[in-house]
Formats: C-alpha cells, structure tokens, sequence
C-alpha cells in the first residue's frame, strides 16, 4: 500500500514547521499539503524554502479542501476556530484528524463529536509518550490517596501560549479527578486571587505560569499534612508531540469513525 498522504495545517506555526519537518524525513508517510491561514505570507511558497531550506514541492495554500481531497490524514495543531472547521472538512473527505489544537470549548468539542460519526479523529491536549503516561499515574495515585491528600497542576509554558490552564494540565486535572471516581467538572475550583477562602476539600486547582521559550512543564502536586508527592513531566523538544500526532495518523489508517485519544494510539487502555 503506498505510504499515506498527510495535510499539516497551521504549516508555519511552531508545531507546524516540527511536522513539515518530520513527515518530509519520514519513510512511512507523504506530505501532500500544506495549509496556512489566508493573511500568511507563507501562502503560496514552496514549504520548504518557507521554513528556509530546500524546496518540497509542496505549496502552501490557504484552501484545505483543494490537499484535503487528495489525503489520507491531516494533522492540525491551530486554533479552536480552524479545528473546528477542518473538523468538516476532513469528515467530508473521510480523512483521519489528527488533532494537537488546545483551548477547544464546550461548543467546539461538540462539533468534532459529530464530525466523528463520519471519520476517525484522535485528539490530545498532548500527544507525548511521557505526558499519556503520566495521566495513567496520576490516575492510580489520586485513588490511592484520600481526599485530605490536596491536588493541584501547575503548568509552564511560552510567552506565546494563548490559553490556560494548558491541555495537558485539563488531561492531568481529569485523570485526578477520575481517580476519585468524580469528573473534573465538580472539583475544579476557579482560579485563586484575592480573598478566595480557605481550600475545599477534595477540590482540585490549577496555576499556570508563561515566559520565554518553556516548550511545556507539568507538576501534579499532591498534598497533604506534612508530605507531598509530586508527578512531573518536562518537555524540552517540540519533536516528542510531532512523532506522537504522525504516529497517531498512522494508527488511524484503518480505524473507523469515531472520537479516539492517544491512550488509544500507545495501546495504554
Ligand atoms: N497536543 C499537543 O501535544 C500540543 C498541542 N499544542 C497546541 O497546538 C496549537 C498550536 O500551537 P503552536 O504551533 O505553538 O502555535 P502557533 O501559533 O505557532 O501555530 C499555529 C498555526 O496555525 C495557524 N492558523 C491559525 N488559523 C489558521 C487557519 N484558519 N488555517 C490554517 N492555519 C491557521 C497560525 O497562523 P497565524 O500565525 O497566522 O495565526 C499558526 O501558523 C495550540 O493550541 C497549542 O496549545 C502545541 C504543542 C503540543
Ligand atoms: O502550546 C504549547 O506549546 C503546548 N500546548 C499543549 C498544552 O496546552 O498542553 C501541549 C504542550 O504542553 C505544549
């Protein structure tokens, strides 16, 4: 079979650039589009010289159902606005969606749900082996520990990140709160300032810090009277997310429609 055919959206972003990267290198997929916002000034160069080296023979474009028709995959690390409207698209295309876009709202997460009637979509707030693992811990130790033991996530990320808290942090929140046999939706307690009142018990909070060019750090911080355990993972290259969304598009070939994560991809149940 030949290799398949994958669309990176937000081709100029941070993300984007990995991906182009790694797909380019890449002996078990094709990239065969290339898609960016229509304002970019990437619109219309090749990607490669774009990104400052050699030529791809790939253009990039700011019409995804021109590349979309013709692939097997588009992986999408965007905005929530642009997620949801390739969510469409590759639904119409019956195109795996790989999904990285954080900071998707109730309404988004609707969207894509009913995209994925017509398609497979993996979506993660991270899409690294170390981070997919680290929710599994943090699931079994929020069970093991009563709920005197306090839990908070605290996240640090780039000057350029646009939401908070971070996906990861949200997957990390979940998993706690899954652990204690709850959804995250009823512990989560709003974020602290000024005269917030003493913690609830059992609630779980969130603190998220931004500078420089962090790439994405994570701390579950249990608490209790007298000792703490704390769960971290550090990620210091963009690379780990790259080859976790490839591999999801890979994976998803021969899936069939509906919403999967990358618990599924890792096989970690
Ligand atoms: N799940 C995971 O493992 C990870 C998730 N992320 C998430 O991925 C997203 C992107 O992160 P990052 O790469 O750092 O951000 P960037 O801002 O660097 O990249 C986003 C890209 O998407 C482009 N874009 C915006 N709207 C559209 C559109 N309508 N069509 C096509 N392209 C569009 C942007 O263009 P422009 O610059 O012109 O706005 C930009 O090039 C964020 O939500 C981030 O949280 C990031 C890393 C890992
Ligand atoms: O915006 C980022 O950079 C990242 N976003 C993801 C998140 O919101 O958790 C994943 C990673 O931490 C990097």
């Amino acid at each position: 079979m030949d290799k398949p055919g994958i669309v990176v959206a937000g081709a100029s972003g941070r993300m984007g650039q990995m991906l182009i990267q790694l797909i380019g290198d890449s002996d078990q997929a094709r990239l065969v589009g290339a898609v960016d916002r229509p304002d970019s000034p990437w619109i219309g160069q090749d990607v490669g010289t774009a990104m400052g080296g050699a030529a791809m023979g790939i253009v990039v474009t700011d019409d995804p159902i021109e590349v979309i028709a013709g692939a097997q995959a588009v992986i999408d690390f965007t905005s929530p606005a642009a997620t949801v409207a390739l969510a469409e698209l590759t639904a119409q295309a019956r195109a795996v969606h790989v999904i990285g876009t954080t900071g998707l709202s109730e309404g988004d997460l609707k969207h894509i749900a009913a995209a994925a009637r017509h398609a497979p979509i993996i979506r993660a707030g991270n899409m690294s082996l170390g981070v997919n693992l680290l929710v599994g811990l943090t699931r079994k130790v929020a069970a093991a520990l009563g709920e005197d033991w306090d839990i908070d996530v605290v996240e640090a990320h780039h000057r350029h990140k646009v939401d908070a808290p971070s996906g990861t942090a949200l997957m990390l929140g979940e998993a706690a709160a899954e652990g204690r046999g709850k959804s995250l939706d009823d512990l989560r307690t709003p974020a602290r300032e000024g005269i917030t009142g003493a913690r609830e018990e059992g609630s779980i909070g969130f603190a998220a810090i931004r500078g420089g060019d962090v790439v994405g750090e994570h701390d579950v911080i249990f608490a209790a009277d007298g000792e703490r355990v704390v769960l971290r993972h550090l990620a210091t290259d963009r690379a780990i997310f790259a080859r976790g969304a490839l591999r999801a598009a890979l994976w998803g070939q021969d899936k069939g429609p509906g919403e999967y994560d990358m618990s599924d991809v890792l096989g970690l149940g």
